[in-house]
């Protein structure tokens, strides 16, 4: 198998193609509005509010609330005075407000019936509060001036003012950003339906590796050989990203290890992912566990993420899609951005392409002739773009890189202020 990158794209969509028409026949799932895994989830149908937001209506300040027609009167040379009634604090149930009375109220709190307006603190005399009497306290004393009029309204948060009873809070297709999170929670929805996502197994491999746990260890160097696994947190953070479910499993360079443990977990998934082991080294446990299950290996004319694995593996009949990336962490998630997350964004319902522009290079840069070189820069303060060097193992540029730079096959020499494709890599 040797490819252009046109060519493994389409093999690798219609490879997965099943998967994701299956997806799109299922049922919504529910999840619940505080489970973490909601965050890159869409909405399977619009969401309605039981209850109106505001609940209540309530005081946008710390203050007095007051009956607007008592203080018609006040000005700064013949300020109102009121005596002080009984204090609502955010929290408490609704009290009863007297006419001709100014009543403590905090930020929040349920505005008591009677009242139709807030004050303040800031702009009443004394402009702090004294001692303050809730329900059950003995009786309050004391009494607070006014020195300007206010409108009946003023400083009260209107329940329903920001949505309705039954009013839609989301609409359907729309995925569970932060602030959607909020108005479902403040809404007070418990779950939600949303659209069903595709489940993968991540696996990484290695003798190499570190276990993913021993993250915060300062790794111990040439004395062990040993690394710790970038591409597991990398690639599942990807996959989230894109709107998967993910699981991950970390294998050593044990063929037979590894072939029953990506079987054992089969029937959990609906695509595998794996990285390294699949190039030309004596120890290639994807290879030589997968090969002989039909899984095909070859290379693609790119650069990084040369050398890519794909095929199926049956699963009572259904074929469980497999695509294997290198194991240089930049060539994994450049093969994943490339091939395989732009399918899974789309079937979520999200933008299936990173922000795309055409940007001028900073300077002069070489690429290997006979491969699609995918490049990792910075953008300049003048727009242009700064190329980091082309190897693989770079994890710490790709981390500091705005954009992927696209440097096509058929040039192997780009001078500065060439337009060159780019993918924003973070947004
Ligand atoms: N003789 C040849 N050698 C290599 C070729 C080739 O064509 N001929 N291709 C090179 C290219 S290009 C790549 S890319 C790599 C791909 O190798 P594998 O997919 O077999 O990956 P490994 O050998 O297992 O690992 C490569 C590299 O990445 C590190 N690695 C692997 N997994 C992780 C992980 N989870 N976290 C962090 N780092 C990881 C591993 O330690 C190696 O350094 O082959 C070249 N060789
Ligand atoms: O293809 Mo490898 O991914 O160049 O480093």
């Amino acid at each position: 198998m040797r490819r252009t990158i046109a060519e493994h794209t389409a093999a690798v969509r219609e490879l997965l193609a099943p998967a994701l028409q299956r997806l799109r026949e299922h049922a919504p799932e529910t999840i619940p509005v505080g489970d973490p895994d909601l965050r890159t989830r869409v909405t399977a149908a619009a969401i309605l509010t039981g209850t109106p937001l505001p609940p209540f209506d309530n005081s946008q300040m710390d203050g007095y609330a007051v009956r607007a027609a008592d203080l018609a009167d006040a000005s700064a040379s013949a300020p109102v005075s009121l005596p002080i009634g009984r204090t609502t604090a955010a929290g408490d149930r609704i009290g009863q407000h007297a006419p001709g009375t100014a009543s403590p109220i905090m930020t929040g709190a349920v505005v008591p019936r009677g009242a139709d307006a807030v004050v303040p603190i800031e702009r009443c005399e004394p402009p702090q509060f004294g001692a303050l009497s809730r329900v059950g306290d003995p009786p309050p004393t004391g009494s607070v001036a006014f020195s300007a009029p206010v409108e009946v309204g003023r400083f009260v948060r209107r329940a329903g003012e920001d949505a309705r009873v039954g009013s839609e809070i989301l609409p359907e297709g729309v995925r569970l950003t932060p602030a959607r999170i909020g108005v479902l929670a403040a809404a007070g929805v418990v779950a939600v339906p949303v659209r069903p996502t595709l489940r993968v197994l991540v696996c990484s491999t290695g003798d190499e590796l570190l276990r993913t746990d021993s993250l915060g260890a300062v790794s111990r160097g040439a004395a062990t050989g040993l690394i710790h696994d970038a591409n597991t947190p990398m690639l599942a953070a990807a996959l989230r990203d894109a709107g998967a479910v993910v699981t991950t499993l970390r294998s050593g360079d044990r063929a037979n290890d590894f072939r029953d443990a990506v079987l054992g977990s089969l029937a959990e998934v609906d695509l595998v992912i794996t990285s390294g082991g699949i190039s030309a080294g004596a120890f290639e446990v994807v290879r030589e566990a997968l090969a002989p299950l039909g899984i095909a290996f070859g290379s693609v004319a790119m650069q990084p993420g040369g050398p890519q694995g794909l095929g199926s593996l049956d699963r009572d009949g259904t074929a469980i899609p497999v695509v294997c990336f290198p194991g240089n962490p930049v060539s994994a998630l450049i093969s994943a951005e490339t091939f395989v997350l732009p399918l899974l964004r789309d079937a979520a319902g999200l933008p299936a392409e990173r922000r795309r522009e055409r940007l001028r290079l900073a300077h002069d840069a070489e690429s290997p002739v006979d491969k699609h070189q995918v490049r990792r820069g910075r953008i300049g303060a003048d727009g242009r773009v700064t190329v980091s060097a082309p190897g693989s193992h770079l994890l710490s540029e790709l981390a500091a890189a705005d954009v992927l730079v696209h440097l096509p096959l058929g040039i192997d020499h780009f001078p500065a202020d060439t337009p060159v494709d780019t993918w924003r890599l973070h947004d």
